[in-house]
This record gives C-alpha cells, sequence and structure tokens, in this order.
C-alpha cells in the first residue's frame, strides 16, 4: 500500500521521512524484529532453496498494512543474492503490463508485486502459467485468425503481499509455495524496533519513553517509527531529552490516544456507539457513515479494533464490546446487554 494512502498513520509522512523510512528497514532476517514464526518458516525456504540450487518457492504475505512485507520480500531477494524487481496490483491493469514484466526478468529474479489482488483479472489467469511452469502464452492477431505464442520465461520467485488474502482467488493462492499470514507486533518487540530507530536517529531516549510509544503504535513498526520521529521533534524543539513526559505530550499533541487509536478507528468507534447504539452494524453501512471505502474499513480498521477487544464480528455485523463503550466514555449509554458482561482491563 503507498504511504499517500496509509490510513493507519495518525501523523503523515514528508518525502524526506519516507526515505529514511526506507533506511530503517532491516536487510536480513536476522535484523528483521518478531514474526518469529513466519521467519523461521522462511529461512527454512530459502536455505533449502540455496542448497539445492533452484529459485525458491513463491512466497504469499497476507496482513495489514506497515507489519513489513515490503520488507521481507526485499530480505527474500537480498538474503540470497537476487535481483528484485518491484511492482503493485493497481499498476497491472491489462494482461500485457504484466508480460512485459514477466518477460523481462532476468534467471533467478525475485517479482514483488504489492497489493495483488488489486490485479486485473486477464493479469492474474497469465500469472498461473507463469507461476507453474515459468511460461507465458502471447495472443497474437485477433478474431478468428488470432493464435496463441508460448514464450519461455526466466526461472523467478514471486513474492506477492495483500491486506486482503480473502479477495485472492483459490488458483492463484495455491500457486503460492508458502503463505505467511503477518500479525500485529506486541509491546516487547515494537520496543526493540523502537530501540533500533532510536539509534539510526541518534535519539537519546528512555526504556519507558519508548515503551510508552510501543503501547500506542497500533501493533505496527511503521506508525511505532513515525511516532517516534514526531517525539524527536518534540525534544529538540522544545530542548528536551526524550523522555516519558516528552512522549506524552508529543503524542497529546498528535491526538494519538492511550490505546493508539488514530481519527478513523475513532470515527468508527463513535459512529459505532453512537449513531448505532453499539451495533450490530454491516461494513457497507459503516463505511458510507465515516465516508472511507469498506475495503479500508475492513483491511485496515477493523483488525487492530477486534485486536484490541474495542468491535467483535458477528454474522449480522460489527460489534461493539463493553470495552468500548468504556473507553470512549459512555459506559452509561451502553445496552443492558453490553454493560453487563465483564469489562477486561486494556
Ligand atoms: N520486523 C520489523 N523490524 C524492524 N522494522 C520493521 C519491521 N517491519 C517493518 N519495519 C519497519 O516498518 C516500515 C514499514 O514496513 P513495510 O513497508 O515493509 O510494511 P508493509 O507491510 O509492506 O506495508 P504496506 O502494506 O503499507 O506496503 C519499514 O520501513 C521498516 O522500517
Amino acid at each position: 500500500m503507498s504511504d499517500d494512502l496509509d490510513l493507519t498513520d495518525p501523523v503523515l509522512a514528508s518525502e524526506a521521512e519516507l526515505a529514511f523510512e526506507g533506511a530503517l528497514r532491516p536487510k536480513s532476517l536476522g535484523e528483521f524484529v518478531g514474526q518469529t514464526r513466519v521467519r523461521g518458516q522462511l529461512q527454512l525456504l530459502l536455505t533449502a532453496a540455496t542448497l539445492q540450487q533452484r529459485t525458491p518457492d513463491h512466497i504469499l504475505l497476507a496482513g495489514p498494512p506497515g507489519l513489513g512485507k515490503t520488507t521481507l520480500a526485499m530480505i527474500v531477494a537480498h538474503e540470497g543474492g537476487r535481483p528484485l524487481r518491484m511492482s503493485s496490483g493497481p499498476a497491472i491493469q491489462h494482461a500485457g503490463d504484466l508480460a512485459a514484466i514477466l518477460s523481462s526478468l532476468v534467471p533467478g529474479e525475485v517479482l514483488f508485486i504489492d497489493e495483488i489482488h488489486r490485479m486485473a483479472r486477464s493479469a492474474e489467469e497469465m500469472l498461473y502459467l507463469a507461476m507453474e511452469d515459468f511460461r507465458i502464452d502471447i495472443m497474437v492477431g485477433k478474431g478468428a485468425g488470432a493464435t496463441s505464442v508460448p514464450l519461455d520465461l526466466s526461472p523467478f520467485t514471486l513474492v506477492g503481499a495483500t491486506t486482503r488474502a480473502g479477495l485472492l482467488p483459490n488458483p492463484l493462492r495455491d500457486r503460492f509455495g508458502f503463505t505467511a499470514h503477518l500479525e500485529f507486533y506486541d509491546e516487547a518487540e515494537l520496543e526493540q524496533v523502537l530501540a533500533r530507530a532510536g539509534t539510526m536517529l541518534g535519539l537519546d531516549a528512555d526504556k519507558e519513553a519508548l515503551a510508552e510509544i510501543a503501547g500506542r503504535c497500533r501493533g505496527t513498526p511503521r506508525i511505532a517509527n513515525r511516532l517516534l520521529r514526531r517525539v524527536r521533534d518534540y525534544a529538540l524543539v522544545h530542548g528536551e531529552r526524550a523522555d516519558l513526559a516528552a512522549v506524552r505530550a508529543a503524542l497529546e499533541l498528535y491526538d494519538v490516544d492511550p490505546l493508539g487509536l488514530d481519527r478513523l478507528d475513532r470515527a468508527v468507534m463513535e459512529m459505532i456507539l453512537t449513531r448505532f447504539g453499539g451495533g450490530p452494524v454491516g461494513l457497507n453501512t459503516l463505511a458510507v457513515s465515516v465516508g472511507e471505502e469498506a475495503e479500508t474499513i475492513e483491511a485496515v480498521v477493523e483488525p487492530f479494533l477486534v485486536r484490541i477487544g474495542l468491535i467483535t464480528r458477528t454474522p449480522r455485523g460489527r460489534m461493539a464490546t463493553p470495552a468500548a463503550w468504556r473507553h470512549f466514555g459512555l459506559a452509561a449509554h451502553a445496552p443492558d446487554t453490553a454493560a453487563a458482561l465483564p469489562i477486561d482491563d486494556l
């Protein structure tokens, strides 16, 4: 997902910061924090391919934005000393767009397609054969005289990334040798991400300051790094150390609440709680009500709200939990059933 569309980010990034974000990317699996299971699985897959002197199997990376999908694709290429070609689903709107990319790959190249679920259907079908047999069929001519000419491709590894694995057609999903589901990071892992970024920024930050940021970044390394830069700005301008007080003041200034909810998260929650009495409310109704696309609500907002226990998904729609009523200071208005349920500590 491109950064100007990154709705998970409560504090927008400048071009310089995007460049810095690139510089922060871990270059090897050893440097990549968290996702222990996925890292182990990827390591095995890459090592086996090296031992057998073949290109690694195709890899699908699924999960919300900012959890490290692009970073992992770069690592797959880097660890195997392979060139990397980057593209994205929205840029492949015709089979011809894909044919041009595939036919110019060099042997062993890693092809990264971000947002692969947004690729044109005709291109998807071309990809099936390319992934399986390293071959595509090019149509020459039109109408009754059209013929298909096979074109051999160099062996390559496709790394697809998606925030919506469920939208991929089964034939495409089945052609990936390995699917990694990236999870939100826990606070200890985010502290490691922040400590590493802090060192690279030359920022003198307390452990408790980093822990505070880690608790407010939606379980997402990209947001952790951006909040850290806002804290750095605050400390710089106020001539202070990046301690707990500076973190709290900076994050309050940028409207990042104690759970790390951003503007869109809050809009969704307030809509469910106040307009729909806590739900259930259907995805499309909710999306229209907050003026956002259903896909963004489902792929970006909802996974985090479910994870921290503010909403549940039911067959009839999304429902606020008792914890949500309490977090928004509306417990007194909660329906009886919700108020009566035990409220977990967030
Ligand atoms: N495991 C990690 N360890 C350290 N830093 C990380 C990790 N994962 C992500 N990051 C940092 O977060 C930033 C965002 O990661 P990345 O661009 O790979 O996410 P993404 O899942 O591809 O997001 P999108 O779907 O929006 O493209 C990177 O610049 C990197 O610095």
